[in-house]
């Protein structure tokens, strides 16, 4: 399932936690997503993905396990966000990140930059996770060199599947065809969606927000516990 590569890859399967707050939301600076990977490493996880320069930083120097890297950043006129340019690579790979996760998604011409932007990662000797959102997309990602593929822009471009839950039919036909790892992520909230990722054929699952934006975790207890009070009221 892993490739010969002389750049940085999970040697077993397994959860990796994403470690990501953004400027808006609560945990976001200072040391709290070093503090929360440190937590997911303590009790198993195999791997972080994180967002930001300080938080790569951080929890390179926290945990001793793969870091996925990304840059999320608004770009005039454009709907791609997750390590738009070579720039954010360029940000990412100096900040220490063993693998730069990117947007592969098919709009804007964005594949041929991607293509760019995955030769540049690999010449610094580093692994490139493509964030895809259609079957499509993750072959697509595929032929240009991609190490992993994640099904993490599903439900996030307009023409891809729209669900509550994991995509796990993507999950299935990716892994069915493609040759590198593909990765479930994107809205699993229950440990048994992660095993069901896993027997779908995904190599790794990605877990986020519901294990790490506590203001997430405690708005479904409170529109769970809502309900109730509304039906007794
Ligand atoms: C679409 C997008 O921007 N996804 C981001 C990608 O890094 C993160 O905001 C998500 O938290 C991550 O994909 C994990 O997914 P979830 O938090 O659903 O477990």
């Amino acid at each position: 399932m892993t490739r010969k590569t002389n750049r940085t890859m999970f040697p077993e399967r397994g959860l990796i936690v994403s470690c990501q707050a953004l400027e808006h939301e609560p945990l976001h600076g200072g040391d709290a997503m070093a503090k929360m990977a440190k937590a997911a490493i303590q009790s198993g996880a195999i791997g972080i993905r994180t967002n930001g320069v300080n938080d790569i930083r951080a929890i390179k120097e926290a945990v001793d396990v793969p870091v996925i890297g990304l840059i999320k950043r608004d770009v005039p006129d454009s709907d791609v966000f997750i390590t738009p340019t070579l720039d954010e690579v360029v940000q990412i790979i100096a900040a220490g990140a063993d693998i730069v996760a990117l947007d592969v998604t098919d709009r804007e011409d964005r594949l041929a930059t991607a293509a760019e932007l995955i030769d540049f990662a690999h010449k610094a000797g580093v692994a490139v996770m493509a964030d895809v959102s259609t079957y499509a997309e993750g072959m697509a990602a595929e032929k240009l060199g991609a190490d992993y593929i994640g099904t993490t822009l599903s439900g996030y471009t307009p023409y891809s599947t729209q669900a509550e839950g994991p995509d796990l039919a993507l999950v299935s036909s990716l892994a069915a065809d493609a040759q590198v790892p593909v990765v479930a992520e994107g809205r699993i909230w229950s440990p048994e969606e992660a095993a069901l990722a896993l027997q779908a054929g995904a190599a790794y699952v990605v877990v986020g927000s519901a294990i790490t934006r506590p203001q997430l975790i405690t708005a479904r207890y409170v529109e769970a516990v809502r309900q109730v009070i509304g039906s007794e009221a």
